[in-house]
């Protein structure tokens, strides 16, 4: 009880709150993100994953993900670099303790973009986000805006539609989310999103503002 109120103490001390964001695949929350990072580039800093995915086309390495092997990831694992790290859609995904230090370091809101694997391994750290699941509409449009994004082969399509089930089911746990945003229009997903989160940006932008 006294540990987690003194953690809790300390690291709000040590600067604002991070946010995951979390939620099927292609809920929109990189669209959101974007938006978001676009409008506070000084508030908020992107803390850059890990995985064993190929990269997109557009997709920068180090600035959208770190691309690394397998073997390379899981030494890195081994190894404790990891603050999470999970299994989806066949391959590996993992936030490193050094992205989220580098954001913290500048003062930044750190935000994480993780699946739910990587929610509830967070909830065992002293992290202390503010936890955001963004959700579609219905699985029907979920499906068809991962078709026409067109990055995904139909055996990853399918493999994410599946865990997205589940992922919609786990939103709804009582005490998981603090804030669930569905994202049906863009612009009106973007204002919840804002409003949940305007209190930290606040607070970020007095601490800049004094320094
Ligand atoms: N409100 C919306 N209305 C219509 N299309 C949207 C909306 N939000 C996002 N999209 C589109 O849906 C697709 C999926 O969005 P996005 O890539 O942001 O999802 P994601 O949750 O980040 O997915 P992933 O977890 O796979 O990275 C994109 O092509 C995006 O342009
Ligand atoms: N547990 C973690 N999940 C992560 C991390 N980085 C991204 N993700 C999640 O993976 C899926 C798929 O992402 P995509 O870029 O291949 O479409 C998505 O749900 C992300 O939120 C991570 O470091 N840890």
């Amino acid at each position: 009880m006294y540990m987690r109120y003194f953690s809790r103490l300390f690291s709000a001390m040590a600067g604002p709150r991070p946010v995951v964001f979390s939620g099927p695949s292609g809920a929109g929350k990189s669209t959101l993100l974007k938006k978001l990072m676009k409008e506070y580039d000084s508030v908020f800093g992107f803390s850059v994953s890990h995985t064993t995915r190929n990269p997109r086309p557009g997709e920068v390495n180090g600035k959208d993900y770190h691309y690394v092997t397998r073997d390379v990831m899981q030494a890195g694992v081994a190894n404790g670099d990891f603050i999470e790290s999970a299994e989806f859609s066949g391959n590996m995904y993992g936030t490193s303790k050094a992205a989220v230090q580098d954001v913290q370091a500048k003062n930044l809101i750190c935000i994480l973009d993780i699946d739910m694997q990587g929610v509830r391994n967070i909830k065992k750290t002293d992290l202390d986000p503010i936890y955001i699941s963004i959700q579609p509409p219905s699985m029907a449009v979920l499906e068809k805006r991962l078709r026409d994004r067109k990055t995904e082969s139909e055996e990853s399509l399918q493999k994410r539609l599946r865990a997205a089930a589940v992922d919609m089911e786990f939103s709804k746990e009582p005490g998981v989310f603090d804030v669930v945003v569905v994202n049906d229009n863009l612009d009106d997903a973007y204002i919840q999103l804002k409003q949940a989160l305007l209190k930290e940006i606040d607070k970020v932008k007095k601490i800049n503002r004094s320094s």
